[in-house]
C-alpha cells in the first residue's frame, strides 16, 4: 500500500498553523494525520476511524516515543463523514496540540514537551489537496 503523504525537515514552532486539506475517501475506514520529529516520536497521531482496529467512527489519538505507542485517548465527538472535504489546522503548544476544525475542536496533551514539529505525515483513506503552513 502506497504511503501517503510526508513532509519532513520542519520546523513548526508553538502558535503557528499547519494547515491539512483534503477529501475523506466515499469508502473510507479510516485515516491518520501524524505531527512530531519523526514517524518513530509523534506528538499527535490523530486517527479518526469510521470502521478499523474494532472501532468505529471515533477518533483515535495517541503519542509515540521511540517507537512505542502511548496511552490512546477516544474522543467523543465524530464530526467526519465519508466523501468529507475537509480542513484542518494543527497547532501545539507546551502544553498541548490543537486540532481544530470549522465545528469542532480536539485538545491533546504534548507528553513529550516537544519544542517544534520537524515532520508530518498523513496516512489511510484521506486525499490531500493542499498542506500550508501560517
Ligand atoms: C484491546 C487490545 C488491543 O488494543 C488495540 O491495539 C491495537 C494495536 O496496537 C490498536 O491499534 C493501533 O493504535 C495505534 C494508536 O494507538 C495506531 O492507530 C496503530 O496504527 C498505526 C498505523 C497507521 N497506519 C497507516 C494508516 C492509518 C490510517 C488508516 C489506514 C492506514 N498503519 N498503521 C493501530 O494499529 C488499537 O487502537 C487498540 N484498541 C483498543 C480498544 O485499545
Amino acid at each position: 500500500m502506497e504511503k501517503g503523504l510526508v513532509v519532513t525537515q520542519l520546523d513548526v514552532t508553538p502558535g503557528e498553523c499547519i494547515k491539512v486539506k483534503g477529501k475523506i475517501e466515499a469508502d473510507a475506514k479510516g485515516f491518520a494525520v501524524n505531527v512530531g520529529k519523526d514517524s518513530y516520536t509523534l506528538m499527535l497521531h490523530f486517527n479518526p476511524r469510521f470502521d478499523c482496529h474494532g472501532d468505529v467512527n471515533t477518533i483515535v489519538c495517541n503519542s509515540k516515543e521511540d517507537g512505542t505507542w502511548g496511552e490512546e485517548d477516544r474522543k467523543a465527538d465524530f464530526p467526519f463523514q465519508q466523501g468529507d472535504k475537509i480542513e484542518m489546522c494543527i497547532s501545539f503548544d507546551e502544553t498541548e496540540a490543537t486540532v481544530k476544525l470549522p465545528e469542532a475542536e480536539f485538545k491533546f496533551p504534548n507528553r513529550l514537551g516537544m519544542e517544534k514539529i520537524e515532520y508530518l505525515a498523513v496516512e489511510g483513506d484521506f486525499k490531500v489537496k493542499a498542506i500550508k503552513f501560517s
